[in-house]
Parts: structure tokens; C-alpha cells; sequence
């Protein structure tokens, strides 16, 4: 793997204008993408989230996780403090691929759950990598974060490569009656640290 900075432009969004900085995996070709808003200074811990790709979840509305809700909270927060970072992963469904993830869905319509349908499709539960972040974080000057996740995994792979999460800031929006049983999934079999009691019903036209 190798991490290759191409370009930054402006990000004009509804809560603020992020800078937009564009990386190259030159090995997969996988284009990742950091947002940061504000100034950051190094000794400082910046607040921030690493999200992975979600076609469905981001652009396309689902209501079959909460990745959307999750983005968008990320973005307003980061917003309301004036100052944060998204590192956007092509990681699509949780790095099996876009195609994969509908076959996935195809056999949760079925009756497996999220895990379940990863294994029977040859894959394990989350194929994810994170080796891409220390080069993206030394760009945009981050060292000390705050993180907005309920993934230990995340917790564990920042700190692997060194850098401090000094809080992790909980991130549960967007549950609804489509999501609940993956939700559910996600905290007893992927270790997500998700509280029934701080669950915010974001999206009450699914109910
Ligand atoms: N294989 C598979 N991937 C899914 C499914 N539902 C969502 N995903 C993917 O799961 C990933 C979710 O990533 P994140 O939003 O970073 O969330 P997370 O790792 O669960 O952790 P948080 O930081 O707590 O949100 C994305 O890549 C989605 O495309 C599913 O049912 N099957
Ligand atoms: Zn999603």
C-alpha cells in the first residue's frame, strides 16, 4: 500500500465549508477522500471520525444501517465545534464491495444476518483495513484525536499506527424499524459499543 496526496479543494456543504484533500492508493487504485474544517494545531486533540464507504447508507438514502445518519451527525458536530476531520474510506461494505454487499443484502432478505451473509458468501465478517490513515492523518496534520465511532476496531487501528485517541464520542443516530436487527448484530457480534438508552430515533419515517 502506498498513499499518494493528489489535490485539495473547497467542500461547500449545508453545516459549513470543509476542505476537501484527495488521495491515490497507487496499489488498488482505491481513491480516499479527508475532509477537515478549521485549523488544527498538532498537540491539540482534533475531533474527527473515520467512515467507510456506504453507496446505500450515504448517497442512496437505506435505511438498512446508519451510516448515513452517522455521516451527517459527524459533519454537524464537527460543524457546531468549528473545527474536525472525516476520513472517507473506499471501504464499501466493509470492504467487501458494493456488488458483494447486494449479494449480502440478497441473503439478509433471506434471513441471515449482516455476519452471517458475509460468511456465506466466502468473506469474513469485516474485511476492513486501516493502513491508509497514518499518511492521510500526517497530511492534514493530526496526531491526538477525538473519535466519533462505537467500533473498537477503529479505536484499535488508530492507535496501532500511533495515534493517540485521546476520547472516543459515541455515535449512535438513525436507528429505525428497517436497521434494528443490524444493530443488533453489530453490537453482540462485531463488538460495536452501542447503549439501547443514548439511541437517538433519528428517522421516524421508517417506523
Ligand atoms: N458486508 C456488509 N457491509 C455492510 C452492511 N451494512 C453496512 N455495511 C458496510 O459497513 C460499513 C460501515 O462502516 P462505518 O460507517 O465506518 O461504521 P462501523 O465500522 O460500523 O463503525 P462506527 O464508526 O461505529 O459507525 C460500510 O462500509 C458499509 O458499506 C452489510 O449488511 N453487509
Ligand atoms: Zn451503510
Amino acid at each position: 500500500m502506498s498513499i499518494k496526496y493528489i489535490a485539495t479543494s473547497k467542500l461547500p456543504t449545508p453545516w459549513g465549508v470543509f476542505e476537501m484533500h484527495g488521495f491515490e492508493d497507487t496499489t488498488s487504485g482505491k481513491e480516499h477522500v479527508a475532509l477537515t474544517l478549521g485549523q488544527f494545531d498538532s498537540q491539540q486533540a482534533v475531533l474527527g471520525r473515520i467512515h467507510s464507504e456506504c453507496l446505500t447508507g450515504d448517497a442512496l438514502f437505506s435505511l438498512r444501517c446508519d451510516c448515513g445518519f452517522q455521516l451527517q451527525t459527524a459533519m454537524q458536530t464537527i460543524a457546531e465545534e468549528g473545527q474536525g476531520f472525516i476520513l472517507y474510506l473506499r471501504q464499501e461494505g466493509r470492504g467487501i464491495g458494493l456488488l458483494n454487499k447486494i449479494r449480502a443484502y440478497q441473503l439478509q432478505d433471506g434471513g441471515a444476518n449482516t455476519v452471517e451473509a458475509n460468511e456465506m458468501l466466502g468473506f469474513e465478517a469485516d474485511m476492513r483495513k486501516y493502513d491508509m490513515i497514518l499518511p492521510m492523518l500526517n497530511k492534514i496534520g493530526v496526531e491526538h484525536v477525538r473519535l466519533m465511532t462505537n467500533n473498537p476496531r477503529k479505536v484499535a487501528a488508530m492507535q496501532n499506527v500511533g495515534i493517540e485517541v485521546v476520547e472516543r464520542v459515541p455515535l449512535q443516530v438513525g436507528k429505525n424499524r428497517y436497521n434494528e436487527q443490524y444493530l443488533k448484530t453489530k453490537s453482540t457480534q462485531l463488538g460495536h459499543m452501542m447503549s439501547e438508552v443514548h439511541f437517538t430515533d433519528e428517522n421516524t419515517s421508517g417506523e
